[in-house]
């Protein structure tokens, strides 16, 4: 099976529960990020984060996603990864997607670093087998030792960070979503953690990236999707990607 996403007049609102919206929307009418606020068929007032996108990414796209803050890049791929529902319109995925958004989210603190590798792998999806099988690689990536046997609220950030990124990275996928390119740990584990990046993106059939960065954009993508207020206002055919691990400012 061809792995693909397809978006047919494609949105998402988010209602705002505010009383003065009527001055709000006023305010931010002039304001150059952001989506539009506007009313929806029960003239409650949105946010229109996302606005009527049609596109279609195929096996071998790199997507990258571009705007200013606020034209609805993370809304776009928090909609591909399943976080959020549209509120209209159609969105057709074939393949197997991984998120490698919001990395931390699901973590119990009260839990030990084994524990928590266990939980991701049951919220994921997996039978215990498959987990216990992935159980040592995730464990030795982490160079956490016995560190693993504790209760993660006891670990600093970049301990966290070595768990949560073994743990989102070890899921082969055919679609893999990112926020920016992930960059963790101290300066040996960031060099071990680009080379598993590497691998997972080599391995995915599409990749879906929202960055600030053109640079990152123009060495790991061959497609780009300009958003502007919740549209794709240009779309771009890039050279080749040459795909390396970018090197981040
Ligand atoms: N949960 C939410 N509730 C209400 N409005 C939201 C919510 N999430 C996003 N928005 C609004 O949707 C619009 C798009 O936001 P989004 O986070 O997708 O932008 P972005 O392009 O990822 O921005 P940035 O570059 O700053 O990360 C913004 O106007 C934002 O205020």
């Amino acid at each position: 099976m061809s792995t693909s996403i397809s978006a047919r007049q494609l949105t998402v609102e988010f209602p705002i529960f505010e009383n003065s919206h009527r001055s709000l929307k006023k305010k931010v009418l002039h304001l150059t990020t952001g989506g539009t606020i506007g009313n929806d068929a029960g003239n409650h007032p949105v946010v229109c984060a996302l606005d009527a996108l049609d596109f279609e990414f195929k096996d071998g796209d790199r997507v990258g996603l571009v705007g200013h803050n606020g034209s609805g890049k993370t809304t776009l791929l928090r909609v591909l990864s399943g976080i959020y529902s549209p509120t209209r319109g159609q969105l057709k995925i074939k393949g197997k997607t991984a998120s490698l958004l919001d990395v931390s989210t699901g973590v119990d603190p009260d839990a030990t670093g084994f524990e928590n590798i266990y939980l991701r792998g049951i919220m994921n999806g997996f039978k215990p087998s498959m987990i216990r099988s992935k159980i040592d690689e995730i464990a030795d990536f982490t160079e956490l030792g016995e560190y693993l046997n504790l209760p993660v609220r006891t670990y600093s950030s970049g301990m966290m960070l070595r768990l949560t990124f073994a743990i989102s990275t070890s899921i082969q996928a055919d679609i893999l979503l990112m926020d920016e390119w992930l960059s963790v740990g101290d300066a040996d584990f960031r060099e071990k953690a680009a080379k598993r990046l590497k691998a997972l993106v080599d391995n995915a059939s599409i990749l879906v990236i929202a960055s600030h960065n053109p640079e990152l954009i123009d060495n790991v993508c061959n497609k780009k999707l300009q958003l502007e207020h919740g549209k794709i206002v240009a779309s771009e055919v890039l050279g080749q990607a040459s795909n390396p691990a970018p090197t981040l400012a």
